[in-house]
């Protein structure tokens, strides 16, 4: 069933609106991993709850506990449930999407304050952390909604809704909500037909694709402490065991320089590709050129876009992120520092789990160190993971999408496997027993999770439509 002429029209003419309400998103700074801003995430699920009850969603916020993050008990974010419609001859679509962001500060190399949604005066973009990632996929969703209730007409689809404002770290407390409501016992989660996830991105900037896939993930926190205080270097160096050193060390024999993981046991895990899967990644619209534009540098592993593409979608990949406690200031601080804790972690593909994986790293964190003979301390933390998920994309959902994505783009969608992890999405899959549909609103470029995200004008325009669209689509397939 296509979309109304009507609701096409709507979201034309209300695009300056929706770029408005997207500037007044991002304009909370959301960060879940950061605990000074935690109050920022709850004024962020307060901001959505209101925006969702003003288009007619019946919402509720559900308390999801506290949890520890970095030594300092907080109360976790809530979860946003919403619901519109409850007609028993229409199918019921769980919407899911999440409210948090990564950290951003100007230092970090943004041209501007990522805080303050900038259009770009020539190309459109819309500058600023979430406008991709994911506060312009779930204010999508409201254009959408605000179009149905505005005019008055019906959805074609019922609506169950679950936003989040903890997928950044981990979806703490989301998974025993699901499982809690989920379970076919009458709760919440019960009666859905099946769930879509606007979190990703296109492959490339021109092609608009549907996702079928999400790597797992397991992140690592390795600490090494010796000395009670940090120590000068002229006095200490060449004297005592130095934490920085044993740490360096220990991230040097995680992965070699074209990312091969060195951890025994860990790439061995995953079964070679077969000629047809190779196939599957040759046919996609893609080129070195499109990894080096969304990087910024011709830094590609390969000059093979199969290769790199499998990269990405099909095998592990180990990360090294950063080194907490050690020094990062202007100057030329001569300083041993006392506790350094380095941070990694491992996206995970089928049949990898964090189950499986993690005894593999930490018994072979725990060789190496011993094989240094060093009298610091080596402390493993395990901070959070996920599993690995792959879909059916021949279900009516991924035909819906594709239809839609046909009306709206006049292009037939890539079918896509994503690098990176959104840990609800096996949950969805597993608990609800439902086909799961990735529906990426963003491009190639976007730079999620990075300086300068941006989502571009037509993304969000077009994606609008999309988004209505597919629920239009998933009326009659
Ligand atoms: N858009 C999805 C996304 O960015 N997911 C994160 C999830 C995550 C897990 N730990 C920290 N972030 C990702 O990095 O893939
Ligand atoms: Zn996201
Ligand atoms: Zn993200």
């Amino acid at each position: 069933m296509p979309a109304p002429t009507e609701f096409l029209q709507f979201v034309d003419q209300n695009a300056d609106a929706f770029i408005q309400r997207l500037s007044d998103a991002v304009a909370i700074p959301s960060i879940s991993g950061d605990a000074s801003h935690r109050k920022d995430v709850f004024k962020m699920a307060d901001w959505l709850n209101d925006q969702l009850k003003a288009v007619g969603v019946e919402t509720q916020l559900v308390d999801l506990g506290k949890h520890i993050m970095d030594d300092e008990e907080l109360q976790l974010p809530p979860a946003i449930l919403g619901r519109i419609g409850n007609d028993p001859k229409k199918k019921t679509v769980l919407l899911y999407g999440h409210f948090d962001v990564q950290p951003a500060n100007k230092s970090d190399g943004w041209d501007t304050d990522p805080f303050t949604l900038v259009v770009h005066p020539t190309n459109g973009q819309l500058i600023g952390r979430g406008s991709s990632d994911d506060k312009g996929p779930i204010l999508g969703w409201l254009n959408v909604l605000q179009y149905h209730f505005q005019t008055g007409k019906e959805l074609p689809v019922n609506l169950k809704m679950c936003f989040e404002g903890m997928e950044e770290s981990g979806s703490e407390g989301l998974d025993d909500l699901v499982k809690r409501e989920g379970s076919g016992n009458g709760g919440w989660f019960d009666g859905v037909d099946c769930v879509c996830i606007s979190d990703n991105y296109w492959l490339n900037t021109r092609t608009p694709a549907l996702t079928y896939g999400l790597r797992g993930l397991t992140y690592f926190k390795l600490t090494v402490s010796g000395p009670s205080r940090d120590l000068h270097s002229g006095v200490f160096g060449r004297t005592v065991h130095e934490p920085m050193t044993d740490l360096i060390h220990l991230m040097g024999q995680l992965v070699s320089p074209t990312g091969k993981i060195l951890i025994p046991g860990v790439d061995e895990m995953v079964p070679p590709p077969t000629e047809e899967e190779k196939a599957i990644y040759s046919g996609l619209d893609y080129s070195i050129q499109d990894i080096q534009d969304a990087a910024g540098a011709a830094i590609a592993l390969s000059d093979d876009k199969v290769n790199v593409l499998m990269g990405r979608m099909r095998y592990p990949s180990l990360s090294l992120h950063g080194i907490e406690g050690a020094f990062s200031g202007v100057g030329a601080k001569t300083v041993i520092p006392a506790k350094v804790s380095g941070k990694f972690s491992i996206r995970l593909v089928p049949p990898q789990t964090p189950d499986a994986v993690n005894p593999l790293v930490i018994a072979y964190l725990q060789s190496e160190f011993a094989k240094l003979n060093s009298k610091n301390k080596l402390h493993i933390e395990d901070l959070h993971g996920g599993k690995p998920w792959v879909a059916d994309h021949k279900h009516w959902n991924f035909e819906a999408a594709k239809r839609a994505t046909e009306a709206v783009y006049k292009q037939s969608p890539d079918l896509t496997r994503e690098g990176g992890s959104i840990p609800v999405t096996l949950t969805f899959a597993e608990t609800l027993g439902v086909n799961v549909l990735l529906l990426p609103m963003g491009r190639g470029d976007d730079g999620a999770h990075s300086t300068n995200e941006k989502l571009d004008r037509s993304n969000f325009i077009e994606g609008t439509k999309l988004l209505g669209t597919y629920l239009y689509e998933l009326a009659s397939v």
